[in-house]
């Protein structure tokens, strides 16, 4: 019998901490596959070409999506992001359980796409927790602090969408409920 994969979503405002969970997340569960996204944000201080993100021209990035080559993408803060459709599909085709971590415009797009994707939505205590978080990342400018939180408005109203609601408070209880549901798709 052939082993269908299955497509998760982590979706959440910018500072969450998908990130952090997912690194977690990876290491729990070795055969999780996590796409690398492209995008034509600028890396930040210790991000690799092709390890964290594919960092792309908007000319390469429009040219990725001319040629169909997005399973969704979206423009988020200034800046596109998008999942490669075929890395996925040839993972999925092979009966991996693949992750996405993208923003909500790219999580409403693979909902209409991929109907039995599991889509997780990670909330913050509050939306102080959140500032204090993306400001103690220390790698956005005021300017992008200020549209990413504008941003966070938009996604937390839409949390109830989602087939899976996480609150990110202590990182270890989220992530243990988090691999819990993974493991459990
Ligand atoms: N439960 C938590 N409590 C306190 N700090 C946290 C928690 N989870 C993550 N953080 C911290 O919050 C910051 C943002 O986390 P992270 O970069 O993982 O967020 P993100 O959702 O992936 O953001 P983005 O979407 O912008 O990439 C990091 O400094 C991280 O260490
Ligand atoms: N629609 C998509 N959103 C994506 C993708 N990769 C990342 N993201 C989301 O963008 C914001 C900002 O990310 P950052 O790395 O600049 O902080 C965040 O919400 C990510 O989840 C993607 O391929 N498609």
């Amino acid at each position: 019998m052939t082993k269908t994969g299955k497509l998760i979503v982590l979706t959440g405002p910018s500072g969450v901490g998908k990130g952090t969970l997912l690194q977690q997340l990876l290491q729990a569960c070795p055969d999780l596959y996590l796409a690398v996204s492209a995008t034509t944000r600028s890396p930040r201080e210790g991000e690799v070409d092709g390890k964290h993100y594919y960092f792309l021209t908007k000319d390469q990035f429009q040219t990725r999506i001319d040629q169909n080559q997005l399973l969704e993408w979206a423009e988020y803060a200034g800046n596109f992001y998008g999942t490669l459709r075929a890395p996925v599909m040839r993972e999925i085709t092979q009966g991996k359980k693949v992750i996405l971590e993208i923003e909500l415009v790219g999580a409403r797009q693979i909902r209409d796409q991929v109907a039995d994707a599991f889509q997780i939505f990670v909330s913050p205590p509050s939306v102080a927790d959140l500032e204090a978080r993306i400001r103690g990342r220390g790698q956005d400018s005021e300017e992008a602090i200020a549209r990413r939180l504008d941003q966070a408005k938009v996604e937390l109203a839409a949390a109830d969408e989602f087939d899976f609601q996480l609150v990110n408070d202590d990182l270890d209880a989220a992530f243990q409920t988090l691999k819990s549901k993974v493991l459990s798709l």
